[in-house]
């Protein structure tokens, strides 16, 4: 039983930890030379979760510091009676299956009470502002960006906080309970509910589930790794990103691979994993930038010192060190106890790029009229929708980047053709649907159209992408292979599956897609003729690439995809990757190394050094570096002596690509099983996985099921542009012999009805 004594401890070390949260912190202008600070912008809702996280962490640390660990259970406890209480403090919704109210959230107007019952001036800071309208996403998410040359971000005074608690109601999971019927036909934006008896399990905006269910953060609780087994520290990570993973002047390339298979590897990214960074009091991006900023800034900095004799981020000055800039993932704790991350994104393959995560996002990319989604044709050629407002858009007026259903759609220019042959074939499908019914409203053409795009989605990676990932053994252990035409329906779906993504995924194995990048970009045209590529370097979040009619627009940057090798999967990652992402043009050195970033985010989230995860995958365990040459090469074994003072060091990322690939997989045994493991998670925990038959849930007939199965993206490559009439049967085979589209069955959408 929980003593009045904890109660009171928990209490006081809350309103302590809110002090801290609203005294420690400074904020700088935001933004490092015009830069970029990063793709992770948080959300309105993301950022409601920080002040709960951030308050709960310091307060853990505080009650750690003063009574030890053994009193975080009881501590919970009491959180438990005071989120009870103040849910029944507030008034009832009509919905049964309401999240508890927060005490936290609510800290701020609680030291304000207390401070005038007690006669004191309440110290808080307003509290007002930010808070995210009905109107939608974009507008939510605009205030959580980079606010360049902005004078208001200088100087104290009048700065909102973080956006008030609010209900998430609106953009956060419709107001109706999982036994609603609209839950047998519809999958939710965020997730909710798909799992019925765990409405919010999985949902944009929760959290990310860890596979050994431990830390390696050195205090047990937040504090990011940073010494070696043997005691001395650890290396930095751009000091292993260029010892380790420097291509150096021999590009290797696929001889089998396109690059399509990269670009749709990050669609598949985008869609499932969308991991905040931290934010400033005031919702704007932390300026991470100098190597004291941890200190100077916020602790929730986490720059990455480069070395002093580092080719590119050449030293600031002769006394003082280079850092590069990094923010740590936001802490979306929400009890007593470790730091925890969330996904911003709805975790399941739901198409979350194209539709969005939120319902307000869903909002900002339909037109509401006869079931469309929104375009811009102003051009002569589709386009996505400007988002003129975007501060993180560097190319400027007239190639204003775009609004889709993911944020990073202009991360850079390679997403934007798949991003807008998704858009078109939506609508084309909804063109089909309501010529064949007329009477149809645009919500009843929207929902048909979208849950027969998911499924397609979901086949074409499972189908198509994946088997060019996996050994035949990873994805028949896993159970990731369609069914056989006329077989199923799939009976795998089990409600104790947890389809949430895992850290070790998002953290690390799936990043292995940034070794396939290539620097340059090609476009090819219609005759098959190279005309021209772009450099990666120079165009992180610029969108004038599509904007280029002469060129061709989106179309011959996506035949350029198909069309041209990508780089072999392996350790070494190309010259932008490494040196260039988030770089304003012309101005060296004023972006950061995507690899270095790679494995301090894996230290940041507190994943386990990578020898830790061999035992789960069923390798032996390592004591000594002779351990590990089944699984390395001699080289790549004497390169990584070169950095890491012990095996039990290595990093996961930087461990995982250099794992010598499975003969028929392009990765070795550990990356496939974390990636294996959560496509599993992500189609056995679906309750709408396209092949599944699911007690009140409307999924497809078997006749539909068969019409999905013979989907190919080649069709929809087709079907959606104008210059591609003939197209490879294996869609990422480099050396793929073609077919006429017209060759190739199209969907046939009387079959749904
Ligand atoms: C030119 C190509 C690409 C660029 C420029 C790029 C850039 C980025 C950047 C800037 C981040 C955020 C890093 C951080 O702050 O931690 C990121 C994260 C990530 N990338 Fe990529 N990426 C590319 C391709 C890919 C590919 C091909 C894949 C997968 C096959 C992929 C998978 C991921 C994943 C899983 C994350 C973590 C996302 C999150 O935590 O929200 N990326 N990438
Ligand atoms: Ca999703």
């Amino acid at each position: 039983a929980v003593t009045d004594e904890t109660r009171q401890a928990v209490q006081e070390a809350l309103f302590e930890a809110l002090n801290t949260v609203d005294s420690s912190f400074s904020s700088e202008p935001s933004v490092a030379d015009g830069a970029i600070v990063s793709s992770q912008i948080a959300n309105a809702e993301s950022k409601q979760l920080q002040f709960t996280g951030d308050v709960l962490e310091i307060a853990t640390q505080i009650l750690v510091k003063k009574y030890g660990v053994d009193i975080l259970e009881d501590a919970n406890e009491v959180l438990t009676e005071l989120n009870a209480g103040e849910s029944s403090a507030r008034k009832k919704r009509s919905v049964d299956e309401v999240e508890q109210e927060s005490f936290v959230a609510n800290l701020r107007q609680k030291r304000q009470s207390r401070g005038k019952r007690q006669g004191g001036g309440g110290g808080g800071r307003g509290g007002g502002g930010g808070g995210r309208g009905g109107d939608g996403g974009r507008s939510g998410e605009q205030d959580g960006r980079k606010k360049r040359n902005s004078g208001e971000q200088q100087g104290g005074g009048g700065r909102t906080e973080y956006s008030p608690p609010k209900s998430n109601a609106t953009c956060q999971g419709p107001p109706k309970s999982c036994s609603d019927p609209v839950h047998d036909r519809i999958r939710s934006i965020t997730g909710y509910c798909n799992n019925r008896g765990k409405p919010t399990q999985a949902n944009s905006v929760t959290a990310i589930r860890r596979l050994l269910g431990t830390t390696s953060y050195t205090d047990g609780l937040q504090a990011i790794r940073n010494t070696s087994v043997t005691g001395s520290p650890l290396p930095s990570t751009r000091l292993i990103s260029n010892k380790l993973h420097d291509e150096g002047s021999t590009p290797n390339f696929s001889p089998s691979v396109n690059h399509l298979h990269m670009q749709i590897g990050q669609f598949i990214a985008h869609d499932i994993i969308f991991m905040p960074s931290s934010t400033a009091k005031d919702g704007s991006s932390l300026n991470c930038t100098s190597c004291s900023s941890p200190t100077t800034i916020s602790t929730n900095c986490a720059p990455i010192p480069a070395p002093a004799d580092d080719k590119y981020f050449t030293p600031v000055s002769r006394t003082e060190a280079r850092c590069i800039r990094l923010t740590r993932a936001l802490n979306g704790q929400s009890g007593f106890g470790v730091r925890t991350q969330i996904d911003q994104n709805s975790h399941y393959l739901d198409m979350s790029a194209v539709y969005g995560s939120s319902d307000c996002e869903a909002r900002t990319v339909r037109s509401f009229q006869n079931g469309l989604l929104l375009t811009n044709t102003g051009i002569g050629y589709v386009l996505p929708p400007q988002a003129p407002n975007d501060t993180n858009c560097q190319s400027t007026n007239p190639y204003y980047c775009f609004t889709a259903g993911d944020f990073r759609n202009c991360l850079h220019p390679g997403l934007l053709p798949l991003h807008i042959v998704f858009i078109k074939e939506h609508n084309r499908l909804a063109v089909k649907v309501k010529a064949a019914q007329p009477s149809w409203n645009d919500e009843q053409i929207y929902q048909f159209v979208r849950k027969i795009m998911v499924a397609q989605w979901q086949q074409i990676v499972y189908n198509e992408y994946l088997p060019k990932l996996l050994t035949d053994k990873y994805l028949t252990d896993f159970n990731l292979k369609p069914m056989k035409p006329g077989a199923g329906p799939f009976q795998g779906y089990s409600t104790s599956m947890n389809a949430a993504l895992s850290g070790e995924f998002a953290a690390a194995a799936f990043r292995f897609g940034h070794s396939q990048s290539r620097q340059d970009f090609a476009r090819q045209d219609a005759t098959n003729k190279t005309i021209g590529a772009y450099d990666l370097g120079n165009n992180i979040f610029y969108a004038d690439q599509v904007y280029q009619k002469s060129l061709g627009g989106s179309e011959t940057m996506l035949l350029g995809l198909i069309k041209t090798a990508g780089m072999q999967v392996d350790r070494y990652f190309s010259f932008p990757i490494r040196n260039q992402l988030f770089e304003i043009r012309g101005k060296n050195g004023s972006g950061v190394d995507l690899i270095s970033v790679n494995i301090m985010r894996g230290r940041d989230v507190g994943l386990m050094p990578y020898v830790k995860y061999r035992t789960l995958v069923g390798l032996s365990p390592v004591d000594t570096w002779n351990d590990l040459s089944s699984t390395f090469t001699a080289a790549n074994l004497a390169a990584l002596k070169t950095v890491y003072a012990d095996p039990a060091d290595i990093d996961l990322y930087t461990g995982l690509v250099m794992e010598t690939p499975l003969a028929g997989g392009q990765l070795g045994p550990t990356a496939s099983w974390i990636i294996a493991e959560q496509f599993r998670a992500l189609k056995t925990g679906d309750r709408f996985y396209y092949e599944n038959g699911v007690a009140n849930t409307v999924g497809f007939t078997p006749t539909q099921i068969d019409a999905i199965r013979r989907v190919k993206l080649a069709k929809i490559f087709c079907e959606n542009t104008a210059i591609i009439t003939s197209i490879n049967t294996d869609i990422f085979d480099l050396n793929s012999s073609q077919v006429a589209c017209s060759s190739i069955p199209d969907i046939d959408i009387r079959l749904f009805f």
